[in-house]
């Protein structure tokens, strides 16, 4: 963990769906640099909470801030302006197109000229299309994903995909990766390769995560912080050792025959 300071800030988030409240006076920070991971049994709001970081929900009450700017307001689309790219639980590309155009897509907000200009400052447009074209090729060789570069992502191994997934979102060159559950539905050797890929963009190219996941093994071994959400309110939230250990977190989450995470 390299910074000390929040870069993402929640205050009493609340989130109600009709009469469900998914998210309950919910505050906790992202310090600049970690890896925080948000964790909680099904349903206890985790997804929920990312999509309001996103801008897919609007909190009902609550304060998000990003490096001090508050995102209330910003549509998500806009909100790669701020640093911010998320993967999503399911999976979410072209399936049609290649490996190098689905992270060409993710490169968008960063693309200065639109179709207009692509079609009468051809010579312009092609010059910095070969600029983000080069970056592209660096995330490709980053995650190993070479081999696929002009492969269909549709026709790609479920795993591979996942990575597809994260490139795409790293192609916006965000501070802060958030990611759904990347690990969900991968072999033990797709797992690991994913963790360490994590790692990797987290330490080499210092962008900070925010990851909701489910396997625990991976959670305690790479994240500086863990958050954990029991029905929409933060149980607990500290060091992986120290969440481990947390009587209320065992009982609630993590116990097991004699009530405590062994690791894997
Ligand atoms: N769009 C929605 N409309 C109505 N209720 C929703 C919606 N999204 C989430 N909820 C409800 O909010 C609560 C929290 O759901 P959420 O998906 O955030 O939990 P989660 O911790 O991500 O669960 P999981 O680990 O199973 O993905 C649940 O009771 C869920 O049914």
């Amino acid at each position: 963990m390299n910074g000390s300071s929040a870069l993402l800030e929640i205050k009493e988030v609340s989130l109600t769906f009709k009469n469900v409240a998914a998210l309950s006076r919910v505050s906790c920070s992202v310090q600049k640099g970690s890896i925080t991971s948000l964790i909680g049994p099904n349903g206890a709001g985790k997804t929920s909470m990312l999509n309001c970081i996103s801008g897919r929900y609007t909190p009902t009450k609550g304060k998000i801030s990003m490096d001090g700017r508050e995102l209330s307001g910003v549509p998500a689309h806009k909100r790669t302006g701020f640093g911010l790219a998320r993967t999503f639980q399911n999976i979410a590309l072209f399936r049609g197109l290649s490996v190098l155009d689905n992270l060409m897509v993710g490169r968008h907000s960063r693309l200065n000229y639109g179709l207009l200009a692509s079609i009468f400052y051809l010579g312009k447009a092609r010059a910095e299309e070969t600029r983000h074209r080069e970056r592209v090729e660096d995330i490709i060789d980053f995650l190993n994903l070479s081999a696929y570069r002009h492969q269909i992502a549709g026709h790609l191994p479920y795993g591979v995909q996942k990575k597809v997934e994260l490139g795409r979102a790293l192609a916006a060159e965000p501070e802060l990766l958030l990611l759904d559950e990347p690990m969900a539905g991968m072999n033990l050797e797709e797992t690991e390769d994913m963790a360490r890929s994590i790692l990797d963009i987290n330490e080499e190219w210092d962008v900070t995560v925010f990851l909701v996941e489910h396997d625990m093994g991976v959670v305690m071994d790479i994240s500086d912080h863990v958050v954990v959400l029991d029905f929409g309110r933060v149980l607990a939230s500290g060091t992986p050792e120290a969440i481990q250990n947390n009587p209320k977190v065992i009982s609630a989450y993590l116990g097991d025959d004699d009530g405590l995470y062994k690791g894997r």
